[in-house]
């Protein structure tokens, strides 16, 4: 059996970056941005105002200083002249400040009478100016890759980039494997269960920018497999669930090397997901994740999601790894490593006591797994463990 750590290293290797592809502004939240993209304009274009009030020169603003109001420059709607020495122009906020102008005193410390306005005593000294490129100037990158956020969507908007190069989404198939299966809403027979693992997965993989095509659940046969392995064709990643281990029934692993896949490992020294199996066949990456609910949970975010992200074109493929004190005692660990669901409460982790790989209403309660190395010590309360968020 193989490390977590060189079973993460082997998967990683199965896949590489998807090519890049250009989609509308509109669709671009939640993709990965493929190349860098530069501004197309500076923002603001020109030094604009602040605030709702009246342009003037600087050098005249003083107690109760008089000025003759000439225009007007709203927003959209810039004032055409020069400001000239006494004169002020009525301006609002996002208004290109005249030229001539260099100072917007707000209309709650001015006095209006017809065409003229008096300053009152306590004048701010800030000028109420946002000057031209304060927010960003022609040119400027923004850098890639980087998953995209309603943020940079905006920023990517004012940059005036109305198309936006971003990698094509990974296509996964998912394959669900067993007679005793059906679908969510279906009637099942005494002796059969609801198919869950490939629901949640095609969640947490969509939620991760791929593109999940479902497969139809396939009976525990050669010939139910293989039909079902033609239907990944042309997908990027082929993900198997269940008929992992070694049960006269579990026939992924043997069907895939009649097809022609190439192993890189299977078994990997991991509670849950013992079972775990990876390979190639031809262009199409395999990894065939164990039918225990749980199990195919935490299997598909510690490596199915790192896949993902090299996919993605991704730096940061790994889930980061935080550390947070233990709320409670617990024993030693066994032999391999353990992902322990378990919930975070005012910043301590409490690791559920039923750890069982079959119940996915302790997984829907987690908020983390925590991290044991095989062969860990008891730990006490307050004993820092690693863990990453589910
Ligand atoms: N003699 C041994 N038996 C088992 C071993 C072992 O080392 N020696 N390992 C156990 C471990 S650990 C795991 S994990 C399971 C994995 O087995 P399989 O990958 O072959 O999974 P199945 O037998 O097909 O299913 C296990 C369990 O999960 C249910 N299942 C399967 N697919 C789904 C699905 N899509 N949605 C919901 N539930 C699913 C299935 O009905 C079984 O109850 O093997 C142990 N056995
Ligand atoms: O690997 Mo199994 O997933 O421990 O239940």
């Amino acid at each position: 059996m193989i490390s977590v750590d060189e079973a993460l290293a082997a998967v990683l290797n199965l896949v590489a970056p998807l090519e890049t592809e250009a989609v509308p502004l509109r669709v671009a939240n939640g993709r990965v941005l493929s190349k860098p993209v530069t501004a197309q304009r500076s923002q603001p274009p020109f030094a604009a105002s602040s605030m709702d009030g009246y342009a003037l020169r600087r050098a005249e603003v003083e107690p109760d200083a008089m000025f003759k109001v000439v225009g007007e420059a709203a927003a959209g709607h810039g004032y055409e002249g020069t400001l000239r020495a006494g004169q002020a122009v009525r301006i609002f906020t996002g208004a290109p400040v005249p030229e001539g102008a260099d100072f917007v005193v707000i209309q709650e410390d001015v006095t209006r009478r017809g065409n003229l306005i008096t300053l009152g005593h306590h004048i701010d000294a800030k000028d109420n100016i946002r000057p031209a490129g304060g927010d960003f100037t022609v040119g400027e990158e923004l850098s890639a890759p980087r998953s995209l956020r309603p943020a940079d969507v905006a920023l990517l908007a004012a940059m005036n980039v109305p198309n936006v190069p971003v990698t094509r989404k990974p296509v996964i198939a998912i394959l669900a494997t067993g007679d005793e299966l059906v679908q969510p809403g279906e009637d099942p027979s005494p002796d059969q269960i609801i198919a869950s693992n490939s629901y949640g997965l095609a969640a947490m993989f969509e939620d991760a920018g791929a593109e999940v095509r479902m497969l139809p659940i396939a009976r525990d046969t050669t010939a139910s497999l293989k039909q079902a392995f033609s239907l990944a064709k042309g997908a990027d990643l082929l993900v198997t669930i269940g008929g992992a281990s070694v049960g006269d029934h579990d026939l992924i692993a043997p069907v895939a090397a009649e097809l022609g896949m190439e192993q890189a490992f299977y078994k990997v020294a991991m509670r849950p997901g013992k079972p775990l199996m990876a390979g190639k066949l031809g262009n199409l990456a395999i990894i065939g994740l164990p039918g225990n609910p749980v199990s195919a949970m935490v299997c598909g975010a510690v490596f199915v999601l790192p896949m993902l992200r090299r996919m993605l074109g991704l730096t940061q493929v790994h889930a980061p790894i935080c550390e947070a004190p233990l709320g409670r005692d617990i024993g030693p660990n066994g032999p391999r490593a353990h992902y322990m669901r378990a919930r975070l409460r005012d910043g301590m982790l409490y690791p559920d006591d039923r750890q069982d790989s079959s119940l996915l209403s302790v997984l829907a309660q987690a908020d983390a797994l925590m991290i044991r190395p095989p062969h860990d010590p008891a730990r006490n309360a307050k004993d820092l463990q690693p863990y990453i968020l589910i």
